[in-house]
């Protein structure tokens, strides 16, 4: 197996408050990982941590072989590590389809496995609303958006930050399928969620994090089964 994104003791601050740490993890190419926590408990700030846009205080960030630890957020997606943050950004009044061309270009490594034709293939809902503009889709169409259009940029890593987050649950259903189709066509994800159930049928594992550090690590059937951790760290 290649590893393709590693977190190496992070501690991460804001201003006075430390949020981070030493967090450790360490995501496999091809494989989905969950980053599981309650409210707060430091899974955006994990994931800022990495995208570039909280400064790592210590630790190290290795990517595809890199040490990325003070490269810009810019230069992180160069590399090919694409964020999707929670808040669901897209461009309002472009339609659908210039959000996701306006996305366009090839990988680090020159590929161009994902253009418009495959995105209509994995995201067929995306498709029926090609011409819509995006500032008037529903919070889940804008979630896939905001999903098919980092693959737009192809690249090696996506980090999704709470894809379910406020979503109906039918819509939330709809975004945990295609997400397992995604994993199962070669992506590499790391996927922060405070809903286990989300990630069960798309991450093969999960970290555990609470307060900011993490607590647990196991695969995502033992998790499931795991009422000790569950409680004490998941509510649930
Ligand atoms: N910009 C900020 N300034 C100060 N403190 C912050 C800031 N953003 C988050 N925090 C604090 O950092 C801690 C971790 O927050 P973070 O957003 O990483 O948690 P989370 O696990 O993603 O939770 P959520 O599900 O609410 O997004 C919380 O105590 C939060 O209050």
């Amino acid at each position: 197996m290649t590893e393709l994104l590693r977190a190496e003791g992070l501690s991460a601050f804001y201003g006075p408050s430390r949020i981070l740490f030493d967090v450790n993890l360490v995501l496999q190419e091809k494989r989905t990982l969950a980053l599981l926590g309650r409210n707060g408990a430091g899974k955006s700030t994990t994931m800022k941590t990495l995208a570039g846009i909280v400064p790592a205080r210590s630790g190290r960030i290795i990517f595809a072989g890199q040490d990325i630890t003070r490269m810009p957020p810019h230069a992180r997606a160069r590399l090919g590590l694409a964020y999707v943050p929670e808040d669901r950004q897209v461009f309002p009044e472009h339609s659908v389809e210039d959000n996701l061309l306006i996305a366009a270009k090839s990988g680090p490594d020159g590929r161009r496995g994902w253009t418009l034709p495959r995105i209509w293939d994995t995201f067929p809902l995306l498709e029926n609303l090609r011409a819509r503009e995006a500032g008037r889709l529903s919070g889940g169409e804008q979630q896939l958006l905001v999903i098919a259009r980092a693959l737009m940029g192809n690249p090696l890593v996506l980090l999704l930050d709470e894809p379910s987050e406020g979503l109906a649950p039918m819509v939330v259903a709809t975004i945990s399928r295609m997400l397992r189709e995604l994993g199962a066509s070669g992506a590499t994800i790391l996927l922060a969620e405070q809903n286990m159930h989300f990630c069960l049928r798309i991450a093969e594992e999960a970290v555990v994090i609470d307060k900011g550090k993490v607590v647990h690590q196991q695969d995502t059937v033992g998790l499931a089964r795991n009422e000790d951790i569950r409680r004490r760290y998941l509510a649930m």
